[in-house]
């Protein structure tokens, strides 16, 4: 059994500068795993290269076992990241039938929408949607394809306090059902309370890894 995520002295220097500074970690299959630090430490950036759309200067990354970006990999992925694209003339429902239309094995459009929480608004214009509706609707695109690996930035951005403690169950029931989750926060307050697991990250270091009791 490979980790769901491995990283090996991992470095990214863009423009003489270093975003990632020899990171190396594993996460396990399962569970809720959050990247926590404060702006600029370079969450992002990691998450970039965990989903192949950036590379690193050096080191090796593998997610489920293959190189970023490998098709392999990529079906078992599903990402949300911040300010995903709206289509101005889409509805809630059509958006996410549209993004259901690029996996083998979708999940239905009314599972995806109940998951969400999007019942109310499935058939208004996607870019009516209020913040925290919009942060929804990303995370049931992320979940359109029923993926073992779930990638978050920042995902309850613009979200109220009770939508985010129904997003932050629903994630956890994902976690405990063996898919791997894996979140960023500049909160370590919020990260503690619904994570499994911690990293943390200051300026491209790894600071720590390991339970927030810990
Ligand atoms: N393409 C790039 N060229 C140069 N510098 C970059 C590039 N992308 C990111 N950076 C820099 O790398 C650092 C890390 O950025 P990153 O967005 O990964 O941080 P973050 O931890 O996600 O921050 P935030 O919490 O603000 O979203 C920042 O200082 C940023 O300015």
């Amino acid at each position: 059994m490979y980790p769901v995520v491995k990283l090996e002295k991992v470095t990214k220097i863009e423009k003489g500068k270093t975003i990632l500074d020899d990171l190396s970690f594993e996460i396990e299959k399962g569970g809720v795993t959050a990247l926590v630090g404060p702006n600029g430490a370079g969450k992002t950036t990691l998450l970039s290269i965990l989903l192949g759309i950036r590379r690193p200067t050096r080191g090796n990354v593998t997610v489920a076992g293959r190189p970023p970006g490998h098709p392999e990999a990529r079906v078992k992925i599903g990402a949300v990241f911040q300010e995903a694209p709206f289509i101005d003339y889409i509805k809630v429902r059509e958006m996410i039938d549209l993004w259901r239309a690029f996996y083998r094995k979708p999940l239905t459009a009314d599972a995806l929408i109940e998951m969400a929480g999007l019942s109310d608004v499935a058939d208004q214009y996607a870019r009516r949607l209020s913040g925290g509706q919009k942060r929804r609707l990303e995370f049931a695109l992320a979940m359109a394809g029923d993926p073992d690996i779930l990638i978050l930035d920042e995902p309850t951005n613009g979200m109220d306090d009770a939508a985010k403690t129904r997003f932050w169950e629903i994630v956890c029931r994902l976690g405990r059902s063996g898919r791997t989750v894996l979140f960023t926060a500049h909160s370590a307050e919020e990260a503690a309370r619904w994570a499994t697991r911690l990293i943390v990250l200051n300026a491209g270091r790894l600071v720590a890894v390991g339970e927030p009791s810990a």
